[in-house]
């Protein structure tokens, strides 16, 4: 099925990177969940409007579509300064970076996307941008070809990234802020596919809005996806009104996991309970059975699968639970150790 429920969002259509843009909650306050993170970051930005600096470099790393990219935009917005936007693989040259650089001005931000696919060459060109605000440009070419030293304005590096582990440790230690985005609750997601319903114009029941909020897979970027997606049913074969029938049956007509697990999610737990098992198992050995990097297993569906007690970190590996067995349908062979 060919839905758009990706949570990495890499596949959307203009038209749904639009309503996604629509979607984007503004300020801190429209923003829902995340609170530890939220508050501090609160806190960071009054203090550094009050004293009239740049807000410290901030990091958000987590897995996609919990909202770092709508962070970095809200802290431009509460800093009242411009954002500029570019990310990781775009820029391959210092020379691109160095144009960037020279045109923010005094606590602007400029957000760069994917930062851990940054070039060698143009992290390093970035450390003394971060700390002293510095970067060397060469003017004219040849023999007379030499470096000069430039000022920038004092600014705010917003990074984001879906794989903390590949960023190199300098590039880490240069960030004052660091931001770990969590999966959301299904009380939370409810609350945002409430307010996404609000400003797509479309009614929608509590209970309605509770059971797409469980199906979301702790992702506002699916729970907004899917809450288009019922729209669409309830245009076409009900009245309009997403009521908790509408969505059950569009959840259904959608092929949507119970928990809203993905097909990655799914093939990792069947790989580890067929062709291991059960487990435990190695990290590594998953990812080559499921033709996935280790790192991104780890960092992107490992939390997601962890947090819904799906599967289990032990000293020898991973290993699936009983709710792995259950969800998938599967019985434990009756050479493993039951766990319950
Ligand atoms: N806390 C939130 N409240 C309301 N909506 C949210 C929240 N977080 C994210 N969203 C919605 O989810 C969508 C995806 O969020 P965002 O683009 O910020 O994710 P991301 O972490 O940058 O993902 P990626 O890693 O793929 O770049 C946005 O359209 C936004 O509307
Ligand atoms: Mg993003």
């Amino acid at each position: 099925m060919n839905e758009n429920l990706d949570p990495s969002g890499e596949n959307l259509s203009p038209q749904e990177l639009d309503i996604e843009k629509q979607l984007r909650p503004l300020s801190f306050e429209d923003f829902t969940g995340q609170d530890q993170a939220l508050e501090n970051l609160q806190i960071f930005v009054q203090a550094a409007n009050q004293r009239g600096e740049a807000l410290d470099h901030t990091l958000f790393h987590g897995p996609p579509g919990l909202g770092k990219t709508t962070l970095a935009h809200i802290l431009a917005n509460e800093l009242d300064v411009n954002i500029r936007v570019t990310s990781g693989p775009v820029l391959d040259k210092p020379g691109d970076l160095a144009g960037l650089l020279t045109n923010l001005d005094e606590r602007d931000v400029l957000f760069i996307d994917e930062i851990h696919r940054l070039s060698p060459i143009v992290e390093e060109y970035l450390y003394s941008a971060m700390e002293d605000y510095k970067i060397d440009i060469m003017i004219e070419s040849g023999p007379n070809a030499r470096s000069v030293q430039i000022n920038l304005n004092p600014f705010t590096l917003v990074g984001a990234t879906t794989r903390s582990g590949l960023l190199t440790a300098p590039m880490r230690a240069r960030f004052g802020i660091s931001s770990r985005l969590q999966y959301y609750s299904t009380r939370l997601l409810t609350t945002i596919i409430q307010r996404s319903a609000r400003i797509l114009n479309v009614p929608i029941a509590m209970e309605a809005a509770i059971e797409i909020a469980g199906r979301s897979r702790g992702t506002p970027r699916i729970a907004n996806a899917l809450l288009r997606r019922i729209r669409d049913f309830a245009q076409i074969k009900g009245n309009g009104k997403i009521d908790i029938e509408i969505a059950r049956f569009g959840l259904n007509a959608l092929n949507v996991d119970a928990f809203g697990l993905d097909e990655m999610d799914n093939k990792i737990l069947s790989t580890i309970i067929e062709k291991f098992k059960g487990g435990p198992v190695g990290i590594t050995t998953i990812a080559t059975a499921v033709s996935e990097s280790p790192e991104t297993i780890e960092e992107v569906y490992e939390p997601f699968l962890i947090q819904q007690g799906f599967i289990m970190r032990t000293s020898r590996g991973r290993e699936v639970t009983e709710a792995a067995y259950k969800h998938l349908g599967k019985n434990r062979g009756s050479t493993q150790s039951e766990l319950f």
